[in-house]
């Protein structure tokens, strides 16, 4: 396929998301079943185009003036900088798949049309909606966060130091191009897909089945480094999912001690128990009955809860939950966070750690909502995070926001990783 048969293509996949509000990794998957002819390198650029489209759908709208399929469509070819308006419809020219070439309305709404120019919510690609929200968590800096939210996402993995340093698995992975992270000591990072590439499938690696690493975000890692958990400690991991995090935290207590894996969905479970097996970590206990949860009461070192939540410090990797987003969801998370740091406070013990994380930016699920509980419950004070980072990441300062009030913010401008809120609140008594 030429370019104008992946443009083409695109924009019916951005077409059915709109129409039928499907996911955008399922619509994707659909158009590859019906049109079985397209090769790899096709169905990536294809992606690329798409996924592109959803993270600059308003800045690639607003320079054709709308907000159609075909507009972000063609607004995220424009906007990668390879092509002029009419050097896109040259090429568009004589390729019989390609979309109609750019009509003259189009061509004129484009004319002298720069990005810099635009409206502060145009240059942020984030719904008016949220701008207050992004207001009240960046302030000045709001426009150059919601933009590099916007930006393609890295690959990030985390050596298993259970199974092999990250050496080893920078060796073993040479060939895809992984580096150090910069924050993460374990972290190993494949950069951003430029054009039409895609990333290596590093779960295909010998090295992943033989659990020497974990596909994991460096801001994840270093959620779970601040969380402390250490050898011989008693862990709770609260809202484990499908255990990212307890495996990071179960490394980083060298197998001794326990760390207990629950939540609220049984079935989110189920891929624990695979990775477990793969990455050799013998120290993790799934909670499966409310019997076993409740003897854990007062008992924990940590509890780490990683909350449900809004995900958008995760809006690189999925753009389309950045428009189906709404208030009204937004409300319930924050709903459940709270019912959630109020049922898991009860299982830190006297002087343990109660350690609340969201992959959310906003502050409204982040320390609006750690301040309000220790409001609830006093027993409850944030250690100091600004001596916590250093601690654990000297020389990194500039790399995390860290609120005077108890929290640590990560975000893709400021640390270059997913965004993070990590709260932890030591039990008095
Ligand atoms: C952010 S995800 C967890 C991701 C996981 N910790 C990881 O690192 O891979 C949040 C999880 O919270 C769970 N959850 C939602 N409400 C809950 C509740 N009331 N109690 C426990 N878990 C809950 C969800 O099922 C979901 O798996």
């Amino acid at each position: 396929m030429r370019l104008g048969g992946r443009l083409a293509a695109a924009i019916e996949v951005l077409d059915d998301i709109e129409r039928r509000h499907r996911p955008v990794a399922e619509a994707l998957k659909d158009w590859g079943v019906s049109h079985r002819f397209a090769g790899g390198g096709d169905r990536a650029a294809i992606g690329n185009i798409v996924y592109d489209a959803l993270r600059y759908r308003r800045s690639a709208g607003w320079l054709l003036g709308q907000d159609t399929p075909r507009a972000v469509g063609f607004g995220a070819l424009l906007l990668r900088g390879e092509h002029s308006a009419a050097g896109l419809n040259a090429v568009l020219e004589d390729d019989r798949f390609a979309p109609p070439p750019l009509d003259d309305a189009e061509l004129k709404a484009l004319e002298g049309r720069q990005i810099a120019d635009a409206p502060g919510p145009v240059r942020a690609d984030i719904p008016d909606w949220c701008v207050p929200l992004f207001e009240r968590a960046f302030g000045d800096d709001w426009v150059g966060e919601g933009a590099a939210l916007a930006a393609r996402p890295p690959l990030d993995m985390r050596a298993n130091t259970l199974r092999a340093g990250r050496d080893k698995v920078l060796a073993e992975l040479s060939q895809t191009g992984a580096r150090p992270t910069t924050i993460a000591p374990d972290g190993l990072r494949i950069a951003p897909i430029s054009g039409d590439g895609r990333h290596p499938n590093v779960q295909a690696e010998a090295a992943f089945q033989k659990g020497w690493f974990e596909v994991q975000d460096e801001g994840s890692q270093i959620a779970a480094m601040l969380a402390g958990a250490k050898p011989g400690m008693q862990v709770l991991d609260y809202c484990a999912g499908a255990g990212g995090k307890t495996l990071a935290l179960s490394a980083a207590m060298d197998n001794h001690g326990q760390v207990f894996a629950q939540d609220a969905e049984k079935v989110r479970l189920a891929p624990i128990f695979d990775r477990l097996r793969r990455s050799g970590n013998r120290n993790v206990q799934v909670v499966t009955k409310p019997a076993e949860l409740a003897a854990l009461s007062g008992h924990m070192d940590i509890v780490l809860i990683d909350a449900p939540c809004t995900g958008s410090g995760t809006w690189r990797r999925r753009p389309d939950a950045k428009w189906r987003l709404t208030q009204r969801q937004l409300e319930t998370r924050m709903a459940e966070q709270a019912a959630i740091l109020d049922a898991a406070r009860d299982f830190v013990k006297p002087g343990g750690l109660l350690v609340y994380v969201t992959c959310s930016v906003f502050d409204e699920e982040n320390g609006a909502q750690t301040a309000a509980f220790r409001q609830r419950d006093p027993r409850f004070a944030a250690v100091d995070h600004r001596a916590l980072w250093q601690s654990r990441f000297p020389g990194h300062e500039a790399a995390a926001r860290i609120d005077p009030e108890g929290g640590i913010r990560l975000s893709p401008a400021r640390s270059g990783t997913d965004g993070f809120y990590f709260c932890a609140m030591r039990r008095q008594a």
